[in-house]
């Protein structure tokens, strides 16, 4: 047992699904979240930017002593998880491989809604054919969804003209299964199920990844049985922003605190005249 707490980030509020999660099936867990909204949107970053943020990022939260990881982030998870994951000394988990599984669970024609980075890795259509090879996929990059979100236009009618003219391909394949390939995307549900047909099953990975962090915690004996502390939130851009926005999913106005994020080390390697 151990009550660290379990470090959970995002650039922004899609982040705040999985924590929802969390609440809801690790109770006892105290949590430390990090949005980068600084530096949002990340779905139209590089791998070489979205490394150097995800390194930068858990160099942090091992400062801080989080016994794990949760990249609540499609994008970061698509394109930093593998390279990551090894770098450090606690578990780091990502929200693709628990969607893949699940969307295969129920699905055979499956639509992934996703940020442009995640639909051009291909992550989910690996992940999902990997599990089954004869199930389709169909993915769809979304740029403008997390800025929509983020400015807080939810309910904006363009977001509901935006939201069909994306889920329009898909619709035409008579998808069975949509994904939420962005933890933000979650936040448009109503606006989404308002469009899809009722025989359409939605699936939500922070449902999942978070039922692989239970699974994880108890097999390395790392549950905390005593009590959550009060969530601590950071941030790498304007704290009273973030609380704003926030509050209609978290019930109340949230501390939150700007945070300085580390500069990692430049991995040692061996100049070439110095190889004989
Ligand atoms: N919510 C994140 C990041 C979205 C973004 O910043 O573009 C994701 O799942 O990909």
């Amino acid at each position: 047992m151990t009550t660290a707490k379990i470090g959970v980030f995002d650039s922004g509020v899609g982040g705040l699904t999985v924590l929802r999660e969390l609440y809801r099936q690790l109770p006892n867990e105290s949590i430390l979240y990090f949005a980068d909204t600084a530096r949002l949107p990340y779905g139209n970053r590089s791998q070489a930017e979205i490394l150097q943020f995800v390194r930068q990022i858990l160099l942090w939260m091992q400062q801080q002593g989080v016994k794990m990881a949760i990249m609540a982030c499609n994008t970061s998870s698509a394109l930093a998880l593998e390279t990551v994951r090894c770098e450090f000394d606690f578990p780091v988990l990502g929200v693709i491989l628990p969607g893949a599984r699940a969307a295969v669970a129920v699905g055979k024609r499956i639509g992934v809604i996703a940020t442009p980075a995640t639909a051009a890795s291909n992550a989910y259509r690996r992940a999902i054919q990997e599990v089954d090879p004869k199930v389709q996929v169909w993915q769809v990059g979304c740029p403008a969804f997390v800025p929509l979100i983020e400015q807080n236009r939810i309910n904006d009618p363009y977001t509901y003209e935006i939201a069909q003219e994306y889920l329009q391909p898909l619709l035409q394949q008579q998808i069975d299964t949509l994904v939420y390939g962005c933890t933000h995307y979650p936040h448009l549900a109503p606006i989404l199920r308002r469009i899809l047909p009722k025989t359409v099953t939605l699936v939500d990975p922070a449902v999942h990844v978070v039922a692989a962090a239970v699974q994880e915690l108890d097999l390395l004996g790392l549950k905390n049985h005593q009590g959550a502390k009060p969530t601590r939130f950071g941030v790498s851009g304007c704290p009273q922003q973030f609380a704003r926005l926030s509050v209609q999913w978290l019930g109340c106005t949230p501390a939150v605190e700007q945070v300085c994020l580390p500069v990692p080390m430049p991995l040692q390697s061996v100049p070439i005249e110095s190889i004989d």
